[in-house]
């Protein structure tokens, strides 16, 4: 959500990471963010001017953001290359996404940064939360069924970032996706939802599998509370990358292969009966075997000597090519 306190998280996070006498190594992705509040060693504002990309493009805000990104994911594998050379010095990398995560997250430039971060390295999704600005369960339910779109999205261990707890504790979201009965209570007494109730209601039915995919922290980025649970959280979530994503990812990549595999075999299967590799005859398409005078002959033509010899050069320079292509095919197998 806008004002969450992402920046602010950012900051604390990459302070409590040098607090802590680790390396971080922080990766803007946000084109529109301006001036940023922490240090940086790749900033997409270097590479591409947001404002030039609206303008040149003729395009407005989101589509300057979506524009710039895909501008910068062609050169995402340099970012890769820095990245993996110094990867024995680092302990963790963090990214900043645009402010407008559905931009990142439903883009095909977000996807394939994802996608090509989880394939290399342990990848974790923090998702910040206005705290305060969720109480009200209507609010919290909306803020849930993002989070869950970007979960089912990029499918990678998830944490729910309840930011600003200094102002508002995140008790009452913890009872909420730990207790439904609570849930509902809430609902019942909330005068927002109105005739959504019931809606609000379900929907917090629905996500109750959900919530058990994630892990929850409470933090303030503005104090630094909360900042030791996170890291407990990322932990735990690196242990989740390897024994749930990874299996998933390689599985999905085999089972891939195995698929393109199976319809080349069975693409040449049927090749080569239309071709009746088998050592007959060819195969006509009434489906009976056939001699070559049934394609190269017909009954008239006997009588036109020239035209047969035409055709039997024909039909011997085809056999020899047929026989070709055969070895040939015989060779793929
Ligand atoms: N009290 C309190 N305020 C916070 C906390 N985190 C952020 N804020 C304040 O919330 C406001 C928004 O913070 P930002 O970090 O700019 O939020 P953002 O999500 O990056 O904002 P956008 O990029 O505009 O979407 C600022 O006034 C911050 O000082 C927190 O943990 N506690």
């Amino acid at each position: 959500m806008a004002g969450s306190g992402k920046s602010t998280f950012m900051q604390r996070l990459t302070s409590s990471i040098h607090s802590a006498k680790k390396t971080p190594y922080v990766v803007n992705l946000d084109p529109a963010v301006g001036k940023l509040p922490f240090g940086c060693n790749i900033d997409i504002q270097d590479v591409v001017n947001y404002k030039q990309v609206m303008k040149q493009y003729g395009l407005g805000p989101n589509g300057g953001i979506i524009t710039s990104l895909n501008l910068f994911t062609t050169k995402f594998d340099q970012v890769l290359d820095l990245i993996s050379k110094r990867s024995k010095d680092l302990d963790y990398v963090v990214f900043d996404t645009p402010g407008q995560i559905e931009i990142f997250t439903w883009s095909a430039s977000g996807q394939i940064i994802t996608d090509t971060l989880a394939s290399m390295h342990p990848t974790v999704l923090a998702y910040v939360i206005d705290t305060p600005r969720s109480t009200s369960p209507a609010t919290f339910v909306s803020n849930m069924m993002y989070a869950l779109s970007i979960l089912y999205k990029t499918k990678l261990p998830m944490i729910l970032v309840f930011n600003k707890c200094d102002v508002v504790d995140a008790g009452f979201a913890k009872e909420w996706m730990t207790d439904f009965e609570s849930f509902q209570a809430a609902v019942r007494e909330d005068e927002d939802s109105g005739y959504m109730s019931s809606l609000v209601g379900s929907m917090g039915l629905v996500l109750e599998e959900f919530y058990n995919a994630l892990k929850v922290v409470s933090v303030s980025a503005v104090t630094g509370q909360g900042m030791d649970e996170f890291f407990v959280a990322v932990d735990e979530a690196v242990k989740e990358y390897h024994t749930d994503y990874r299996p998933a990812m390689e599985k999905k990549l085999l089972d891939k292969k195995e698929a393109l595999k199976k319809s080349r075999d069975e693409n040449l299967a049927k090749l080569m009966n239309d071709m009746a590799v088998d050592g007959g005859g060819k195969e006509v398409k009434s489906g009976k075997k056939a001699d070559e005078d049934d394609f190269y002959a017909d009954d008239g033509a006997d009588e036109d000597e020239e035209l047969n010899m035409r055709f039997e050069d024909r039909s011997t320079n085809s056999r020899a090519e047929d026989e070709s292509f055969q070895r040939f095919i015989r060779s793929q197998k």
